[in-house]
Protein backbone atom coordinates (compact mmCIF):
# COMPACT_ATOMS: atom_id res chain seq x y z
CA UNK A 1 0.00 0.00 0.00
CA UNK A 2 2.94 2.56 1.02
CA UNK A 3 4.65 1.41 -2.33
CA UNK A 4 1.30 2.20 -4.34
CA UNK A 5 0.98 5.27 -2.46
CA UNK A 6 4.55 6.60 -3.16
CA UNK A 7 4.52 5.12 -6.83
CA UNK A 8 1.16 7.43 -7.74
CA UNK A 9 2.52 10.28 -5.72
CA UNK A 10 5.97 10.43 -8.16
CA UNK A 11 3.97 10.07 -10.96
CA UNK A 12 1.50 12.85 -10.56
CA UNK A 13 4.92 15.07 -9.50
CA UNK A 14 6.48 14.13 -12.95
CA UNK A 15 3.36 15.10 -14.45
CA UNK A 16 3.23 17.95 -12.55
CA UNK A 17 7.24 18.40 -14.00
CA UNK A 18 6.22 17.99 -18.02
CA UNK A 19 2.97 20.39 -17.13
CA UNK A 20 5.38 23.30 -15.80
CA UNK A 21 8.00 22.89 -19.15
CA UNK A 22 4.88 23.24 -21.44
CA UNK A 23 3.84 26.11 -19.43
CA UNK A 24 3.08 28.93 -21.87
CA UNK A 25 4.95 31.92 -20.13
CA UNK A 26 7.74 31.88 -17.39
CA UNK A 27 6.74 33.29 -13.95
CA UNK A 28 7.68 37.40 -14.20
CA UNK A 29 10.67 36.70 -12.15
CA UNK A 30 11.71 34.00 -14.07
CA UNK A 31 12.17 36.32 -17.18
CA UNK A 32 15.54 36.99 -17.85
CA UNK A 33 17.12 39.61 -20.10
CA UNK A 34 20.40 41.19 -18.93
CA UNK A 35 23.23 38.92 -17.80
CA UNK A 36 22.45 37.78 -14.23
CA UNK A 37 25.02 39.01 -12.01
CA UNK A 38 27.50 36.81 -9.94
CA UNK A 39 26.72 37.48 -5.86
CA UNK A 40 30.28 39.15 -5.87
CA UNK A 41 32.10 39.71 -8.91
CA UNK A 42 35.71 38.55 -7.50
CA UNK A 43 33.99 35.47 -5.97
CA UNK A 44 33.29 34.25 -9.08
CA UNK A 45 35.40 32.28 -11.64
CA UNK A 46 32.83 33.17 -14.81
CA UNK A 47 34.35 36.45 -15.20
CA UNK A 48 31.63 37.12 -18.95
CA UNK A 49 29.63 40.36 -18.31
CA UNK A 50 27.04 39.37 -20.67
CA UNK A 51 25.58 36.46 -22.74
CA UNK A 52 27.66 35.58 -25.64
CA UNK A 53 27.50 36.70 -28.72
CA UNK A 54 26.32 33.50 -30.48
CA UNK A 55 23.75 33.71 -28.27
CA UNK A 56 22.52 36.61 -28.48
CA UNK A 57 22.50 36.14 -32.13
CA UNK A 58 20.63 32.83 -32.03
CA UNK A 59 18.07 33.93 -29.58
CA UNK A 60 17.23 37.12 -31.50
CA UNK A 61 16.93 35.47 -34.84
CA UNK A 62 13.61 34.97 -36.65
CA UNK A 63 14.55 30.86 -36.74
CA UNK A 64 13.83 28.89 -33.79
CA UNK A 65 17.22 28.41 -31.41
CA UNK A 66 16.78 25.21 -31.13
CA UNK A 67 14.27 22.22 -31.57
CA UNK A 68 12.41 21.00 -28.45
CA UNK A 69 12.71 21.45 -24.91
CA UNK A 70 15.47 23.07 -23.77
CA UNK A 71 17.05 21.65 -20.35
CA UNK A 72 19.99 21.76 -18.10
CA UNK A 73 20.41 19.50 -15.03
CA UNK A 74 21.44 21.61 -11.56
CA UNK A 75 22.26 19.16 -8.48
CA UNK A 76 22.30 20.20 -4.85
CA UNK A 77 24.74 18.53 -2.31
CA UNK A 78 26.24 18.56 1.23
CA UNK A 79 26.16 17.96 4.69
CA UNK A 80 22.90 16.88 6.05
CA UNK A 81 20.77 19.52 7.57
CA UNK A 82 22.57 22.69 6.14
CA UNK A 83 19.19 23.79 4.65
CA UNK A 84 19.33 22.28 0.31
CA UNK A 85 15.92 21.74 0.66
CA UNK A 86 14.54 24.70 2.39
CA UNK A 87 16.76 26.13 -0.43
CA UNK A 88 15.01 25.02 -3.48
CA UNK A 89 11.47 24.74 -1.73
CA UNK A 90 11.83 28.74 -1.41
CA UNK A 91 12.68 29.15 -5.24
CA UNK A 92 10.50 26.93 -5.92
CA UNK A 93 7.50 27.06 -3.72
CA UNK A 94 8.17 30.73 -1.73
CA UNK A 95 7.76 28.92 1.16
CA UNK A 96 10.04 28.27 4.47
CA UNK A 97 9.31 25.37 6.76
CA UNK A 98 11.84 25.57 9.86
CA UNK A 99 10.80 21.76 11.06
CA UNK A 100 13.71 19.66 10.01
CA UNK A 101 12.58 17.05 7.22
CA UNK A 102 15.57 14.74 5.97
CA UNK A 103 15.29 14.24 2.50
CA UNK A 104 15.18 10.42 1.66
CA UNK A 105 17.05 9.64 -1.44
CA UNK A 106 16.37 12.58 -4.10
CA UNK A 107 13.54 15.65 -4.84
CA UNK A 108 13.36 16.43 -8.32
CA UNK A 109 11.61 19.62 -9.46
CA UNK A 110 11.61 21.39 -12.39
CA UNK A 111 11.85 25.61 -13.31
CA UNK A 112 10.72 27.16 -16.17
CA UNK A 113 12.32 30.20 -17.10
CA UNK A 114 12.47 32.65 -20.36
CA UNK A 115 15.70 33.47 -21.41
CA UNK A 116 16.24 36.01 -24.27
CA UNK A 117 12.71 35.12 -24.92
CA UNK A 118 13.03 31.55 -25.31
CA UNK A 119 11.96 28.76 -22.98
CA UNK A 120 14.40 27.07 -20.69
CA UNK A 121 14.09 25.06 -18.17
CA UNK A 122 16.47 23.77 -14.75
CA UNK A 123 15.91 20.66 -13.26
CA UNK A 124 16.81 20.52 -9.96
CA UNK A 125 17.98 17.57 -8.08
CA UNK A 126 18.17 18.01 -4.32
CA UNK A 127 20.23 15.21 -2.70
CA UNK A 128 19.69 13.96 0.61
CA UNK A 129 22.79 14.38 3.46
CA UNK A 130 22.57 11.49 5.63
CA UNK A 131 25.03 9.08 5.05
CA UNK A 132 22.83 6.48 4.47
CA UNK A 133 21.01 7.46 1.31
CA UNK A 134 24.12 8.75 -0.02
CA UNK A 135 24.14 5.33 -2.24
CA UNK A 136 20.90 6.34 -4.02
CA UNK A 137 21.41 9.98 -4.01
CA UNK A 138 25.21 9.90 -5.82
CA UNK A 139 23.55 8.01 -9.04
CA UNK A 140 21.71 11.48 -9.64
CA UNK A 141 24.89 13.32 -10.37
CA UNK A 142 25.33 12.45 -13.20
CA UNK A 143 25.65 14.69 -16.40
CA UNK A 144 25.25 17.64 -14.11
CA UNK A 145 25.23 20.69 -15.66
CA UNK A 146 25.45 22.83 -12.63
CA UNK A 147 26.62 21.52 -9.17
CA UNK A 148 25.57 23.48 -6.36
CA UNK A 149 27.36 22.61 -3.23
CA UNK A 150 25.69 23.99 0.02
CA UNK A 151 26.99 24.81 3.21
CA UNK A 152 25.40 25.53 6.49
CA UNK A 153 27.12 29.40 7.23
CA UNK A 154 26.94 28.55 10.80
CA UNK A 155 28.42 25.37 10.81
CA UNK A 156 32.53 25.73 9.84
CA UNK A 157 32.64 21.90 9.95
CA UNK A 158 29.88 21.67 6.93
CA UNK A 159 31.93 24.17 4.94
CA UNK A 160 35.32 21.66 5.58
CA UNK A 161 33.13 19.11 4.17
CA UNK A 162 32.27 20.87 0.54
CA UNK A 163 35.59 19.56 -1.13
CA UNK A 164 34.76 15.94 -0.43
CA UNK A 165 30.98 16.38 -2.16
CA UNK A 166 32.10 18.29 -4.63
CA UNK A 167 35.17 15.69 -5.77
CA UNK A 168 32.33 13.28 -5.35
CA UNK A 169 30.03 15.48 -7.70
CA UNK A 170 32.80 15.78 -10.34
CA UNK A 171 34.01 11.73 -10.46
CA UNK A 172 30.61 11.19 -11.60
CA UNK A 173 30.65 13.73 -14.37
CA UNK A 174 32.62 14.25 -17.44
CA UNK A 175 31.76 17.56 -19.05
CA UNK A 176 32.85 21.49 -17.61
CA UNK A 177 29.78 22.05 -14.93
CA UNK A 178 29.76 25.29 -13.67
CA UNK A 179 29.74 24.93 -9.76
CA UNK A 180 28.71 26.90 -7.06
CA UNK A 181 29.58 27.26 -3.35
CA UNK A 182 26.16 28.32 -0.99
CA UNK A 183 26.22 29.25 2.43
CA UNK A 184 22.34 29.38 3.84
CA UNK A 185 20.96 30.14 6.96
CA UNK A 186 22.81 33.92 6.39
CA UNK A 187 19.61 35.37 8.67
CA UNK A 188 21.27 33.43 12.00
CA UNK A 189 24.47 35.12 11.86
CA UNK A 190 25.65 38.34 13.26
CA UNK A 191 28.08 40.98 11.03
CA UNK A 192 31.26 39.54 12.49
CA UNK A 193 31.05 36.11 12.39
CA UNK A 194 29.36 35.93 8.79
CA UNK A 195 32.56 38.09 7.63
CA UNK A 196 34.92 35.68 9.57
CA UNK A 197 32.86 32.91 7.71
CA UNK A 198 32.40 34.85 4.63
CA UNK A 199 36.49 35.26 4.15
CA UNK A 200 37.16 31.02 4.64
CA UNK A 201 34.47 30.67 2.08
CA UNK A 202 35.99 33.12 -0.17
CA UNK A 203 39.10 31.06 -0.24
CA UNK A 204 37.96 28.12 -0.69
CA UNK A 205 35.54 28.61 -3.42
CA UNK A 206 38.71 30.21 -5.43
CA UNK A 207 40.41 26.99 -4.85
CA UNK A 208 38.06 24.91 -5.74
CA UNK A 209 36.95 27.00 -8.57
CA UNK A 210 33.28 27.65 -7.44
CA UNK A 211 31.32 31.00 -7.42
CA UNK A 212 30.21 31.50 -3.74
CA UNK A 213 26.92 32.92 -2.42
CA UNK A 214 25.27 33.49 0.88
CA UNK A 215 21.51 33.31 1.13
CA UNK A 216 18.65 32.82 3.07
CA UNK A 217 16.15 30.56 2.94
CA UNK A 218 13.86 32.07 6.15
CA UNK A 219 13.86 35.61 4.63
CA UNK A 220 14.46 34.85 0.61
CA UNK A 221 17.93 37.20 0.82
CA UNK A 222 19.79 36.31 -2.12
CA UNK A 223 17.76 33.23 -3.41
CA UNK A 224 16.36 34.19 -6.29
CA UNK A 225 19.02 35.78 -7.85
CA UNK A 226 21.82 32.56 -7.26
CA UNK A 227 18.81 30.46 -9.19
CA UNK A 228 18.86 32.89 -11.84
CA UNK A 229 22.58 33.07 -12.46
CA UNK A 230 22.55 29.50 -12.52
CA UNK A 231 20.29 29.46 -15.28
CA UNK A 232 21.68 32.17 -16.88
CA UNK A 233 24.91 30.47 -16.93
CA UNK A 234 23.56 27.39 -17.85
CA UNK A 235 21.34 28.22 -20.55
CA UNK A 236 24.17 30.35 -22.22
CA UNK A 237 26.54 27.53 -22.17
CA UNK A 238 23.75 25.10 -23.86
CA UNK A 239 23.29 27.15 -26.24
CA UNK A 240 26.72 27.75 -27.34
CA UNK A 241 27.22 23.39 -26.94
CA UNK A 242 24.36 23.55 -29.43
CA UNK A 243 25.41 26.28 -32.09
CA UNK A 244 29.03 24.86 -31.87
CA UNK A 245 27.67 20.87 -32.32
CA UNK A 246 25.81 22.44 -35.36
CA UNK A 247 28.75 24.04 -36.68
CA UNK A 248 30.92 20.78 -36.46
CA UNK A 249 27.78 18.98 -38.15
CA UNK A 250 27.30 21.31 -41.54
CA UNK A 251 31.27 21.81 -41.88
CA UNK A 252 31.13 17.66 -41.52
CA UNK A 253 28.30 17.86 -43.80
CA UNK A 254 30.63 20.58 -46.15
CA UNK A 255 33.43 18.26 -46.09
CA UNK A 256 31.61 15.39 -47.61
CA UNK A 257 29.88 17.25 -50.45
CA UNK A 258 33.40 18.74 -51.18
CA UNK A 259 34.83 15.24 -51.05
CA UNK A 260 32.22 13.83 -53.56
CA UNK A 261 32.79 17.27 -55.86
CA UNK A 262 36.10 17.40 -55.83
CA UNK A 263 38.06 15.30 -59.37
CA UNK A 264 40.59 12.54 -58.24
CA UNK A 265 43.63 14.08 -58.56
CA UNK A 266 45.93 11.55 -58.28
CA UNK A 267 46.39 10.09 -61.59
CA UNK A 268 45.06 6.37 -62.47
CA UNK A 269 47.98 4.05 -63.69
CA UNK A 270 47.03 2.58 -67.00
CA UNK A 271 46.38 -0.95 -66.74
CA UNK A 272 48.56 -2.73 -68.84
CA UNK A 273 47.70 -3.76 -72.12
CA UNK A 274 46.34 -7.41 -72.36
CA UNK A 275 48.34 -9.86 -74.61
CA UNK A 276 48.03 -12.97 -75.10
CA UNK A 277 46.24 -15.40 -73.18
CA UNK A 278 44.41 -12.62 -70.95
CA UNK A 279 40.47 -12.80 -71.31
CA UNK A 280 39.82 -9.46 -69.96
N1 LIG B 1 17.22 30.11 10.17
C1 LIG B 1 17.31 29.39 9.07
N2 LIG B 1 17.10 28.05 9.11
C2 LIG B 1 17.20 27.35 7.97
C3 LIG B 1 17.53 27.97 6.74
N3 LIG B 1 17.56 27.01 5.79
C4 LIG B 1 17.26 25.86 6.41
N4 LIG B 1 17.03 26.05 7.72
C5 LIG B 1 16.66 25.03 8.70
O1 LIG B 1 17.66 24.01 8.69
C6 LIG B 1 17.07 22.74 8.87
C7 LIG B 1 17.50 21.79 7.76
O2 LIG B 1 17.01 22.26 6.53
P1 LIG B 1 16.80 21.30 5.24
O3 LIG B 1 16.56 22.19 4.11
O4 LIG B 1 15.80 20.27 5.54
O5 LIG B 1 18.25 20.61 5.16
P2 LIG B 1 18.81 19.62 4.06
O6 LIG B 1 20.18 20.07 3.73
O7 LIG B 1 17.86 19.49 2.93
O8 LIG B 1 18.89 18.25 4.87
P3 LIG B 1 18.96 16.74 4.28
O9 LIG B 1 17.71 16.53 3.49
O10 LIG B 1 19.00 15.85 5.48
O11 LIG B 1 20.19 16.60 3.48
C8 LIG B 1 15.55 22.95 8.93
O12 LIG B 1 15.14 22.96 10.28
C9 LIG B 1 15.38 24.31 8.31
O13 LIG B 1 14.25 25.00 8.80
C10 LIG B 1 17.74 29.38 6.72
O14 LIG B 1 18.05 30.00 5.70
N5 LIG B 1 17.64 30.03 7.93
Amino acid sequence: MVNVTKGMQSMLESRSAVYKMLKDKAHKDRQINTFPRPYRYDATPYKQLDFSQIVKEACSSSRPVMAGLKISKAIFLGDVAVGKTCLVNRFCHQVFDSNYKATIGVDFEVERFDILQVPFNLQIWDTAGQERFKCIASSYYRAAHVIVVVFDLSSLMSLSHCPQWLEEALNANSGSPHIFLVGTKRDLMTRTAFSEVEGHALRLAEQVGAEFWAVSSRTGDGVSELFCRMAGLAFDSSVCREKEASCKAMTVGSDLVTLKQTPRTTPVKPRPKCSGSCSN
